[in-house]
């Protein structure tokens, strides 16, 4: 990504309605990308805040007044005629029932009917934004399975709605029977669960979790099915992820953690100067809990990852 181009800054917006499904527009023949589905949105004019702009756009497409919105992610992207910079947020209160305004056609999809979607090139890692939720569970090391399974249910009965799997200290067959326990329980919640360094991938799993080691290996990672998702510490190893094509990072310490007392972290500055140089979603990780959600988002992070404070 060049630090000199001309961005063009664009605002757009995941729309939440009811059940969480998803207001989408169809960009008119003839407009750059026409045809294609899109996040509502448009230029940013000059002298607005990104909020006034979000709001003057949806206004005027859409006819609705935007009561609540957050920022989700912040999309860069070079087409031949224009590069732009894609400033995401979601809205979850409006008033007004949205239409096309200027004719467009729109309509309100499941965030899974997203992906079979023909969106603009750009628009990838907002689909993978607008389906992942604010919170990950990350499992510590199981101990016993009926007492794991017991407690990942509690966490899933909370909300939980994307867990990492990750258990470092089991064999390669109690590794598999665990994973296929959290995927089947998990996926009674519709939660997703990713993999951290299964000893094979597993097709009921939603994703592939790369330790940061990983990320250096000559192999290639993509799996079959699902996400690839990486844990990262610095810039470079965010850029070795975007490198290698992932889906979403997890970024840490961002706090100071009890399981590393006095190791370095990195705090909410560094953490918003790293996620800026990436294209997609990043959890914040280390010493955090539900409670660091909105300074998480509005640093630019997808949300909070956290072991301690999401387990009982
Ligand atoms: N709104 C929106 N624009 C997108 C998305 N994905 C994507 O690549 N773009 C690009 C296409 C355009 O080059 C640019 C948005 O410009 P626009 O044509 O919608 O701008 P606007 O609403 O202000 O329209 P206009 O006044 O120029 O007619 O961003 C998306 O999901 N939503
Ligand atoms: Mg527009």
């Amino acid at each position: 990504m060049s630090v000199v181009e001309p961005w063009l800054h664009v605002m757009a917006a995941v729309i939440r309605g009811q059940e969480g499904r998803i207001l989408l527009a169809q960009r008119p023949p003839g407009k750059h990308q026409g045809g294609k589905w899109e996040f509502p949105g448009g230029k940013l004019e000059v002298g607005e805040t990104p909020l006034q702009g979000l709001k003057r756009e949806l206004h005027e497409e859409l006819g609705i007044e935007v009561q609540h919105a957050q920022p989700l992610i912040k999309v860069r992207h070079v087409y031949p005629e224009t590069a732009v910079l894609l400033d995401v947020w979601e809205v979850d209160v409006f008033t007004g029932e949205p239409h096309g305004r200027e004719g467009q056609p729109v309509g309100w999809f499941e965030t899974e009917q997203l992906s079979g979607l023909e969106f603009p090139p750009a628009n990838y890692p907002i689909v993978t934004a607008a389906r992942l939720p604010e919170v990950c569970l990350i499992t510590p090391e199981p101990e016993d399975p009926a007492v794991f399974l017991h407690k990942l249910e509690v966490a899933l009965q909370s909300g939980i709605r994307l867990v990492q799997f990750r258990a470092k200290r089991l064999l390669p067959d109690e590794y598999l029977a665990l994973a296929r326990e959290t995927a089947r329980l998990a996926h009674s919640f519709s939660a997703r669960v990713l993999l951290n360094s299964p000893p094979v991938m597993l097709p009921e799993a939603d994703g592939l979790h790369l330790t940061s080691a990983q990320l250096w290996q000559d192999h290639d990672w993509q799996p079959h099915n699902g996400w690839l998702s990486a844990s990262c510490h610095s810039r470079e190893e965010l850029a070795q992820a975007a490198e290698i094509g992932v889906d979403f990072a997890f970024l840490s310490p961002v706090l100071p953690t009890l399981s590393h007392p006095g190791a370095a972290h990195l705090g909410w500055e560094a953490f918003a100067a790293c996620v800026e140089q990436v294209n997609f979603p990043v959890y914040a990780l280390g010493g955090l809990d539900n409670s660091h959600v909105v300074a998480a988002r509005k640093r630019g992070g997808q949300g909070i990852a956290a072991i301690r404070s999401l387990w009982s």
